[in-house]
């Protein structure tokens, strides 16, 4: 299983943030059926990272006089989209920074986007901009987001950005995509190692699928992209010390997918039917939570896991995008392993 990797693979070995910690996880994977898997706490996780940020903004702001701006532009009225900017507002108050929002009807045009990104371009007190997506469909995504400065490409989707990560060596990324870079996130932080495990990732999106597989490769784990036309998706599932689940689809990853002792991160945001909650339905994830945790090794729940981590890249990068306007060296985006 996972120990064949030899040295470095001890995935939760020596880990001081949990209350129990097992010895090199070992029995952890000897005997699956003692229990339910380690819950990965993407909130208490962001929370913390949340306090980083405050203190490295603060310090920022008494040294330099600078306070980091994000602006949020956010088309048409989908709930989730304005759910997410509404958290992302909230979040960038918490710790301090300026933000402005810029909200259209879904008739906006191409032409007043890009107007409104080249003026918040221009604009000093903005050091992040972020689009919220998806855009309705008369939009060119691809092009708004390229409209946007590199140095202000808040959520490292531009074309150098995502060029810079996936080369080795040369300049890094100013910024990398919030949600792959807030699954790193949760694995270091958890004391997770990558470097020579088999990853597994579900989807192959733009903005969660692709760069988190190239961000894990850069981290020496040997990844799988998986996708619609995967032959067999439960087999590729089924190698995976760290399964990165991406595909949007509720549920679908079920538990005699898993390895024995793997790690299990949820990307998916899905929403289920739940005639007990009061809006009617409740969020669930990619992953089948419930029957996995009696296999996996440890697990990030749906809503609780990535989600906030999301939030917190989305602040970091910010205040990074701030200290390089500075001429400053970034706080590191991910720790060395
Ligand atoms: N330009 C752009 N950048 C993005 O980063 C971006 C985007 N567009 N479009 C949509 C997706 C989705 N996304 C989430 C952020 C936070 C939670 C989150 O915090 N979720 C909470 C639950 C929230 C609830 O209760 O609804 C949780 O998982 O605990 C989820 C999803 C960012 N996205």
């Amino acid at each position: 299983l996972q120990l064949q990797h030899g040295r470095d693979a001890r995935p939760f070995g020596a880990s001081v943030a949990f209350a129990q910690p097992r010895a090199a996880g070992v029995a952890m994977l000897a005997s699956p059926a003692e229990g339910r898997a380690r819950l990965i706490d993407g909130k208490a996780i962001a929370a913390a990272v949340r306090r980083d940020i405050k203190a490295s903004s603060d310090e920022l702001k008494a040294a330099h006089g600078t306070t980091p701006g994000l602006a949020v532009v956010l088309v048409g009225n989908r709930t989730d989209s304005a759910t997410y900017v509404r958290m992302k507002k909230k979040a960038a108050a918490e710790v301090g920074f300026y933000s402005v929002d810029r909200n259209f009807d879904e008739t906006v045009t191409q032409e007043q986007l890009l107007a409104t990104v080249e003026e918040l371009n221009a604009d000093p007190r903005i050091h992040g901009i972020l689009v919220q997506l998806p855009l309705p469909r008369h939009i060119d995504e691809a092009a708004v987001l390229e409209s946007i400065a590199v140095a202000k490409d808040v959520d490292g989707f531009s074309a150098e950005n995502i060029g810079r990560m996936c080369l080795r060596g040369g300049e890094p990324p100013l910024a990398l995509p919030c949600t792959p870079a807030g699954c790193v996130e949760l694995l270091q932080r958890s004391e997770i190692q990558v470097a020579g495990k088999e990853v597994v990732v579900l989807g192959r999106s733009n903005i969660v699928g692709m760069p988190v597989a190239h961000l894990l490769q850069s981290m020496d784990a040997t990844v799988t992209v998986c996708h619609s036309r995967t032959a067999d998706l439960p087999a590729q599932v089924r190698r995976a010390d760290i399964v990165v689940a991406a595909i949007g689809r509720a549920e679908l990853v079920k538990a005699d997918w898993i390895k024995p002792g793997a790690v299990v991160i949820d990307v998916g945001v899905n929403s289920k039917p739940a005639p007990e909650d009061k809006r009617g339905y409740k969020l669930c994830g990619d992953v089948d939570f419930d029957q996995v945790s009696l296999v996996a090794g440890a697990i990030t729940p749906v809503p609780g896991g990535v989600g906030p981590m999301t939030i917190a890249m989305l602040l970091k990068n910010t205040l990074n995008l701030t200290r390089h306007s500075l001429g400053l060296p970034r706080i590191p985006l991910r720790r060395q392993q």
